[in-house]
């Protein structure tokens, strides 16, 4: 018998599901997807109970369910993920659901796709295209419209001129495969001893239920192959794996070295994958036509209808948190999804996080070790640049040591890296008449030269304007000085000292956009740049055969600033950009300018001693009750005006519940006081790794007026920046 009643979730920002009524004849099951009415509206939402008594209203006065979607059900392993997310981050459920609807709220029935073959009589009237289109034909076979088209080199209006005369004929053709399925069994490369020892262990777990690896392998040990011995195990089974990557958007090199494992690349899912694309692959994944995806964080929403490994490739880039709207850690949450799901997951790194490190010392992860090089080759050397000593003159910023290091690098006809982690030109703007610095009108934050684009940009809300001709402040023309370098200005100082080498910017802001950028990556792997700057986007995976040096020019910047994941940060950023040098050569050097050369991360660095790094971080961490040794959370209170941000934050700090091993720390005003005109003040939860910090927090939450007005809160449970 079918029920009465469905409560159905929506994908806005509500915490619960609304009642509807089923009308007779429709037959729903839990998770399937439906069309509903939602005051004026109608939205796509998901069946997450059938009951024969509603919930809330009355009977009589229920909207009903429009339509079931012509798609597959959500899997009862995703909804009790969107739950736990929703529960864990509180956030409204209806919104995590939205990471999973996308662009599952736009699905229509599958879209038809046409093909037209001849007929038999010519056309009455011959044209130069419709000649090429017929010819494309010969032989009798169907083409699809569209590729029929491309091949001619016609438009669809000649196609369906042709089909209008009676000389084509359209027909339905079967719906184009969201993608080909990977070949377990691919000739593949002979694993070392010790990559084949680490992939026999996660093929052993490929069926057994939930287990978390550390792949805890040095820059250049292979973890890459490694894992992709997993995926082909999970392939055989005939079940699907989901790889997360960071910066997605650029990773054509791994997508190539899957297609050299499986013979085809996996599917991509990230925001510039096009949203037909994006449709296609959601109803491959449900559907499990679609065997492996490939994807930024939001993948770990998509709805698998059999997922049977995750793996998360660079498991500490901050890039897998997300800050705006759900704020959650996908690496944590493909933790969480792994174990709802009961399969295995892998996260790998040269530089694990802090938490996941400890979670491995204390075997709650399964420590995969690959110690060395894939072919032997020495991990580099690293050393300080001194800059209280060493440093180069006022205006410049590549000490004459490193500049002595590209030099003979570039001699031998390798490549050099010049790591610097800033965009554009220059930090700070500045009037030499009256000292006037240029800020951002709308954020407490200073305006940033791109003389490329020639424009100060705010890196914070992305406002930008051209370089004013007079000082704002004191009038004087022409008065404006750049302070401080980016990768630009550093550029511009490399081509005057090495007016022969080949150089390339790699930085995420590239005016002609990430296809530019692949290209650039591309032209590197092929040895056709000598010297490549670049932000902390060249620390990510990147592997240039020919790279042998890494200089780092501004050593001190992240650290400081009273942030508590600074130092770790730092060392993992170093030891990734010092880890792109000597991977095939094995004569890899890295060269750290620094005004702190005995600063725990740099003496843990130069003496390339990853231990000593978290031995000292894990014993800091521990004394000071910081994660993962404690638990963190962040109250951020936003609104148009500073009186009305603070007042409400001091009725939240005054309702805090007093509780055993928490304590509340602000309201304060945050680090950027302003940011897209919002003026923030922050309160921080400090507690003891016992507590349940969504719990503490759902009660307080329940002891205060919801904000009014123009004032915001947003929760950051967990959170890795404190901006
Ligand atoms: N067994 C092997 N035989 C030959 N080449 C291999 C083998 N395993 C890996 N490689 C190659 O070695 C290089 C380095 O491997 P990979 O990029 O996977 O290292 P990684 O551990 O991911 O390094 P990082 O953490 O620095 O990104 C790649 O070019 C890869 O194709
Ligand atoms: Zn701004």
């Amino acid at each position: 018998m079918s029920a009465r009643f469905a409560e159905v979730l929506v994908p806005v920002a509500v915490a619960e599901p609304y009642s509807y009524a089923v009308p007779d004849g429709l037959d729903l099951t839990v998770g399937d997807l439906v069309t509903v009415p939602l005051g004026p509206r109608r939205v796509t939402g998901v069946v997450w109970q059938l009951a024969e008594a509603p919930r809330y209203a009355r009977p009589g006065r229920l909207k009903p369910v429009e339509a079931r979607l012509d798609a597959e059900p959500l899997r009862p392993e995703l909804m009790a993920f969107v739950d736990w997310v929703a529960g864990y981050t509180l956030s409204p459920r209806g919104m995590v659901l939205r990471m999973a609807l996308r662009p599952g709220e736009t699905l229509g029935p599958p879209r038809p796709r046409i093909g037209v073959r001849r007929t038999g009589p010519a056309p009455a009237r011959m044209t130069a295209q419709r000649a090429r289109v017929l010819a494309a034909l010969e032989g009798g076979l169907c083409h699809a419209k569209n590729e029929l088209a491309r091949e001619a080199g016609v438009s669809a209006a000649v196609i369906d001129g042709l089909v209008d005369e009676g000389a084509l004929e359209a027909v339905a053709l079967p719906p184009e495969p969201a993608a080909r399925r990977p070949d377990p069994d691919h000739p593949t490369v002979d694993l070392s001893p010790a990559q084949g020892a680490a992939a026999a262990a996660l093929k052993g777990a490929a069926g057994a239920g939930f287990a978390v690896f550390l792949l805890d392998g040095v820059t250049g040990s292979g973890k890459t192959e490694v894992y992709f011995e997993a995926v082909a195990e999970v392939l055989r089974r005939g079940r699907q794996v989901l790889l997360l990557l960071p910066e997605i958007a650029l990773t054509t090199a791994f997508l190539d070295r899957f297609a050299r494992r499986f013979g085809v690349p996996p599917a991509e899912w990230h925001s510039e994958v096009a949203p037909r694309r994006r449709e296609r692959i959601w109803r491959g994944v449900a559907s499990g036509e679609v065997a492996v995806v490939a994807g930024a964080r939001s993948a770990l929403f998509l709805p698998f209808r059999d997922l049977g490994l995750i793996v998360v490739d660079e498991e500490h880039d901050g890039s897998y948190k997300q800050e705006e709207g759900v704020a959650y850690n996908a690496r944590d949450m493909a933790v969480v999804r792994a174990r709802i799901g009961r399969v295995p997951v892998v996260l790998a790194s040269a530089t694990p996080s802090v938490e996941t490190e400890v979670n491995a010392r204390r075997g709650r992860y399964h420590r995969l070790a690959l110690p060395t090089r894939v072919g032997g080759a020495a991990l580099p050397k690293i050393a300080a640049i001194d800059m209280t000593r060493d440093g180069p003159g006022r205006g410049r910023w590549i000490a004459p040591k490193l500049a002595a290091a590209v030099e003979t690098t570039i001699g031998r006809g390798e490549q050099a890296l010049l790591f610097l982690n800033r965009r554009g030109y220059a930090p700070l703007t500045l009037c030499r008449a009256c000292g006037h610095r240029l800020g951002c009108p709308s954020c407490d934050a200073w305006l940033v030269e791109h003389r490329a684009r020639r424009r100060l940009v705010c890196h914070h809300c992305g406002f930008s304007m051209p370089r004013p001709p007079a000082c704002p402040h004191c009038g004087t023309q022409e008065t404006f000085v750049a302070v401080g370098p980016g990768v630009e200005r550093l550029a511009e100082e490399a081509a005057a000292l090495f007016p022969d080498a080949r150089l390339s910017i790699l930085s995420s802001d590239l005016i002609e956009g990430v296809e530019r950028l692949r290209a650039e990556i591309a032209a590197i792997e092929r040895g056709e740049v000598d010297l490549i700057i670049g932000t902390q986007l060249v620390a990510k995976g990147h592997h240039f055969p020919r790279l042998t040096l890494a200089g780092v020019i501004d050593g001190d910047l992240g650290l400081g600033h009273g942030d508590p994941r600074a130092a770790e940060r730092t060392f993992q950023l170093f030891y990734q950009v010092v880890g792109r040098a000597g991977r095939e050569s094995g004569s890899g050097q890295g060269l750290i300018q620094t005004y702190q050369p005995k600063h725990p991360v740099m003496t843990a660095l130069i003496a390339g001693d990853r231990e000593l790094f978290y031995d000292t971080e894990i014993a800091a961490r521990e004394r000071a009750g910081l994660p993962p040794f404690g638990r963190l959370a962040t109250l951020l209170v936003s609104a148009a005006e500073a009186p009305a941000a603070e007042a409400y934050a001091r009725a939240l700090a005054a309702a805090a519940p007093l509780e055993a091993g928490v304590r509340v720390l602000g309201p304060a005003e945050a680090p950027i006081a302003v940011l897209r005109g919002r003026h923030r003040v922050r309160l921080l939860v400090r507690a003891a790794r016992t507590v349940r910090v969504p719990d503490y927090l759902r009660a307080w939450l329940a002891r205060v007026p919801p904000p009014k007005g123009s004032v915001g809160l947003a929760i950051d449970v967990d959170p890795q920046s404190f901006v």
